[in-house]
């Protein structure tokens, strides 16, 4: 049983951050994926970590949403530390997260107005004409109003990416996470799926933080870009900033080139 979180910041004070890790380690069967990994998310910004594949960027956002507990270090979300909470607060907490996964994870079986009405019959009591009318606000926005009653295998891959967004949105996020927007779009769509998440942060608000290896994706949407490397950042700062890093693996990385610390393994 735990008392109130230690690290909670005293009432009425807040760092700013909507997330920060601290010395976050986590290993798989004794290879180490993330590495003392240090990370502060900024309330209200939109974040950017960029890395090769395999470099554990879908790991560290289950470590965000406290979905994977760390071996060493901590994670706070809102000033709290998420592993000195109950079981019933994290749950509550995770809540305050919206997802949108590389596939957008859609049912199968389902339209696309059952999906992103999903969540709402699910946690909440609202009735049909209410989730109607969230849903379809939801759709207009990204464009899908007119394809509701279509399966997600009826429709293109951005189209998948534009509903998964919209199911993201549904609960009202305060942190929205975003695994790979960009995998499996051609450039063209990448970046009209950029200009839908740049537009709905502006109008909406609210904390995003996305994984990509797109550098386009990161210098269009990105306040902040943090470059992840054997386990850590080895850059981390606003998006203009990232672009001229002196670090070799940032540079070759950022700048998409093959010679440099960077190999094929
Ligand atoms: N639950 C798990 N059990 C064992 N190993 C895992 C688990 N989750 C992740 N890993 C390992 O951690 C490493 C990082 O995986 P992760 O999916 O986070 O990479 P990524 O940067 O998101 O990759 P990509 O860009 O290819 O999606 C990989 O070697 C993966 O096999």
């Amino acid at each position: 049983m735990h008392d109130e979180p230690t690290t909670r910041l005293p009432r009425g004070e807040t760092s700013g951050a909507a997330v920060e890790l601290e010395g976050v380690r986590r290993s798989f069967g004794g290879t180490p994926v993330l590495d003392g990994l240090d990370l502060r998310i900024t309330e209200g910004a939109i974040t950017t970590v960029l890395g090769p594949s395999g470099t554990g960027k879908s790991v560290l956002l289950k470590h965000i949403m406290g979905l994977l507990e760390p071996d060493e270090g901590r994670v706070r979300v809102f000033d709290q530390d998420i592993w000195q909470l109950r079981e019933s607060e994290r749950r509550a907490l995770r809540t305050r997260f919206g997802v949108l996964f590389q596939d957008g994870a859609l049912f199968g079986s389902m339209n696309l107005f059952d999906n992103v009405a999903f969540p709402l019959r699910r946690h909440t009591q609202l009735d049909e004409d209410e989730i109607e009318e969230k849903v379809m606000a939801r759709l207009r926005e990204v464009g899908l109003e007119s394809s509701l009653g279509k399966a997600p295998n009826e429709i293109s891959g951005g189209m998948r990416k534009r509903a998964g967004f919209a199911r993201a949105l549904i609960m009202e996020p305060e942190i929205l996470l975003f695994d790979e927007p960009d995998s499996g779009l051609d450039p063209v769509r990448t970046s009209l799926l950029n200009d839908l998440v740049l537009s709905i942060h502006g109008e909406q608000g609210g904390t995003y933080v996305l994984v990509t290896h797109d550098i386009h994706t990161a210098r269009k949407v990105s306040d902040d870009v943090g470059v992840l490397h054997e386990g850590r950042l080895v850059h981390f700062g606003p998006a203009a900033e990232a672009f001229d890093s002196g670090d070799a693996f940032v540079r070759q990385f950022l700048n998409g080139e093959s010679d440099g610390p960077l190999g094929m393994d």
